[in-house]
């Protein structure tokens, strides 16, 4: 009885949605043809038994991992019997959802090589990783340094005797340590050392080193090789091989250094080439556009799960004869609507960074190095700005659930276990605010010299005016304004960023004013990226945005992403005259009434995910709503729950109950 309720529950409130689902659905795939391939994929995928991911939880990490392993050879295996695009093939293995060394295969070693190599590097290697011949990955990392890639200590030293380079680990700390896919799957990998030639350190860059045979998978002399051990959470990231590597006087050829930035001639001679240096770091740049894009599909996922379960679990109260549904609860609208808006705010500014990320490769391709800068400062702060938010909302939608929000069958527990490293890998969150930092200072202190700001830091060079002007609201609709909105967050960042560099400016060395003042700096870099999102969003409802109620709909998830971040960020915009008490009190008013107006639209704008229950791995997400029975039925699938008497029931319960009754006894 309870069941069908639950499932007449959500089809009532989808009845309630005031715009086209279907048109939504298309907006957040990026197009028609992106939401035909990714639905298309998506149910491929879901009915395939092979790809099944319910037992994650209770394998052990040797069945996991071999399970891994067969789940990416039969994707490949589809890949190749249907012909799949690139595109088609990308959105399979996301589907698949399970870390792999797939992901930096495709992910890393082939975009290094396509970065950093020559024309004639890129002719060599790129079919091999292409067919899958080899398998590679992306060996940065040592044990002793993540963060600081210039303190890097492997060395690659240049022998002109054989034309060859020696790759060696010289200390412990040396060792290479986290490389996905390096511990158990890879036969190459891209190894980033310091470059010896002639006894002089010409500082890091990247090798193409063979690690494993390709007969038989044994390691090759000299490497000494493994896995790093269970890493955060059952299932989760242990499907991945995160690898240690050590090097003992290991020789390559000279030409599987990659040389597009640098280059070492047969003589020894390094040639630096025209390029900026910084592009040995262009891998991270293009990941880092990766991972802001993938922050949205993990909060839409966390997101539609907790706004179903709200929809169908009723706590105290009357609403018609049954108690309140929780989503109706304003606590629970004021936490979980912010999170529904940036969803589809990450969605938004995932969509433009990768246009930034694909111009400035044009622009690099025709040698105009001009917006490189600015691509990095964008790709770090908004990875790191994107990634946080997205780690903690997907802990505060398992709270949004209640206690069953901490059952592994809500999907919840592993979607925060798989998802929290993105706040450390490809650069840790605090580290590339500080670079946002540097390159804001940075900015600010040209305005002088007539160095004009670009893109997303244009809005500098109304200085003047954004150091005084004031809030334009003077009643509660004027919240509504985009434009209103956008200056009040350009205000905000541009006061606190001209604050924090005048306090700069009072230290004799400016090393020690960036340590003194980092946590000030990582503030004024979190303002600036919430400005780019904002603004992103603005944009994105400026185009033509078809379909009924839909751009209605946006607008209000717009505003609920703004006035929410100002609610939570009241201090900022108090403390640099930004707004006035009034005028934030009136912001709360709007916030409320904003939510009001999302609330019958709640379950269509997470229907518009277009998720399968394959994909969102959640008895409390189910598109059917049909929750309870599912609990029962999951809870049932345990393996404790195999036998009636659980094993060791003879060996240690049994003789401490009957040692209790003796004591009772007596
Ligand atoms: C089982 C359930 C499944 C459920 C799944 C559910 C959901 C999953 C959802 C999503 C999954 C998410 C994503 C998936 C996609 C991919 C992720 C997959 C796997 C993870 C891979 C991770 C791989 C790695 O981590 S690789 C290692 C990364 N390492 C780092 O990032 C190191 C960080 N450090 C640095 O980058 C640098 O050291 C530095 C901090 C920038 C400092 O550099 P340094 O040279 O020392 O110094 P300086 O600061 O002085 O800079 C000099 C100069 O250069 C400019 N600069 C710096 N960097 C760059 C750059 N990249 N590009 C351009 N310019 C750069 C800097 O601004 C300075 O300029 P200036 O002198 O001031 O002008
Ligand atoms: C799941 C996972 C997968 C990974 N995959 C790969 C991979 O495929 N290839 C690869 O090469 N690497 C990989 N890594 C490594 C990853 O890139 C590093 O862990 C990351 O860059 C952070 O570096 P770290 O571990 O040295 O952290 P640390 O730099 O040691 O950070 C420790 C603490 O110090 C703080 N800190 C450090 N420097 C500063 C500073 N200048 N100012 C203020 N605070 C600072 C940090 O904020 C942090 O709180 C992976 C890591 C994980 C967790």
């Amino acid at each position: 009885m309870e069941a069908e309720a639950a499932v007449d529950y959500l089809v009532d409130e989808r009845s309630k949605a005031q715009f086209d689902i279907d048109a939504m659905k298309i907006i957040w795939a990026g197009g028609k043809h992106e939401f035909e391939v990714s639905d298309r994929m998506a149910r491929l995928v879901a009915s395939d038994p092979v790809f099944r991911k319910d037992n994650r939880a209770i394998l052990d990490r040797k069945e996991l991992f071999k399970n891994t392993l067969r789940k990416a050879a039969h994707a490949w295996k589809r890949i190749i019997e249907l012909r799949l695009s690139e595109q088609e093939a990308s959105k399979l293995r996301f589907f698949v959802d399970e870390p792999a060394y797939t992901d930096l295969h495709w992910g890393m070693f082939i975009p290094v090589i396509k970065g950093q190599g020559t024309e004639e590097q890129r002719k060599k290697w790129l079919p091999m990783a292409y067919r899958m011949q080899i398998i590679g990955c992306y060996a940065q990392t040592e044990l002793g340094h993540g963060s600081n890639v210039q303190g890097l200590e492997t060395t690659a030293t240049f022998d002109p005797e054989l034309d060859e380079f020696v790759i060696h680990s010289p200390t412990l700390t040396s060792s290479k340590w986290w490389p996905g896919g390096l511990g158990r799957a890879s036969t190459h990998a891209v190894v980033f050392a310091r470059l010896i030639t002639d006894g002089k350190d010409h500082g890091i860059n990247g090798f193409i080193v063979q690690l494993r045979s390709l007969d038989d998978h044994l390691p090759l002399p000299g490497i000494i090789i493994g896995d790093i051990g269970m890493k955060f959470g059952n299932g989760a990231y242990n499907t991945m091989d995160n690898g240690f590597l050590r090097f003992d006087h290991v020789r390559i050829p000279r030409d599987q250094m990659l040389m597009r930035v640098k280059q070492v001639t047969r003589e020894g001679k390094v040639v630096q080439s025209d390029v900026p240096w910084q592009l040995l770091y262009g891998t991270m740049v293009y990941v880092r556009q990766t991972i802001v894009a993938d922050a949205s599909c993990a909060l839409s996922r966390a997101v539609c799960i907790a706004t179903r379960y709200s929809a169908v679990r009723r706590q105290f109260g009357s609403q018609n004869g049954h108690e309140t549904q929780v989503i109706d609860y304003r606590t629970q609208q004021s936490r979980l609507f912010p999170l529904l808006a940036s969803a589809y705010a990450f969605r938004f500014v995932g969509e433009w960074l990768k246009w930034l990320y694909m111009d400035v490769t044009q622009r690099l391709q025709a040698r105009d190095f001009s917006t490189l800068p600015e691509a990095h400062a964008c790709t770090a702060g908004l990875k790191s700005l994107t990634t946080s938010v997205t780690a903690d909302a997907i802990e505060e939608c398992r709270k949004l659930c209640g206690g069953h929000g901490y059952l592994c069958s809500s999907g919840l527990p592993e979607l925060f276990a798989v998802y929290v490293p993105a706040c450390t890998y490809e650069g840790d969150n605090i580290v590339l605010l500080l670079q946002v930092a540097r390159f804001l200072m940075k900015t600010v202190s040209q305005l002088g010299s007539g160095e004009r700001p670009v893109g997303t830091t244009t809005y500098l060079l109304r200085l003047e005016h954004l150091l005084q002007c004031p809030c334009d609201v003077q009643g509660a609709e004027d919240w509504l304004k985009p434009d209103v909105v956008v200056q009040l967050f350009e205000a905000r960042s541009a006061r606190m960023t001209v604050a924090c560099a005048k306090s700069l400016s009072k230290f004799s060395k400016p090393e020690d004013g960036f340590m003194d003042l980092s946590a000030d700096l990582v503030s004024v870099a979190t303002a600036h990226c919430q400005l780019i999102v904002v603004s992103k969003f603005v944009e994105k409802l400026q185009q033509d945005i078809p379909g009924e109620g839909v751009k209605q709909q946006l607008e209000a998830l717009c505003s609920i992403y703004a006035l929410s971040l100002l609610k939570k960020h009241l201090g900022d915009f108090l403390s640099t005259s930004c707004i006035t008490s009034k005028q934030a009190s009136l912001a709360n008013d709007v916030l409320r009434s904003l939510y009001s107006q999302v609330r019958p639209n709640a379950i269509a704008l997470v229907d518009a995910f277009n998720y399968t229950d394959h994909f969102l791995g959640s008895v409390l997400g189910r598109y059917d709503g049909n929750v309870y029975p599912k609990l029962y039925e999951e809870a049932l699938k345990d393996p404790l729950n195999e036998s009636v008497v659980p094993d060791g029931y003879h060996e240690y319960l049994q003789p401490v109950l009957k040692q209790r009754l003796r004591t009772a006894r007596l």
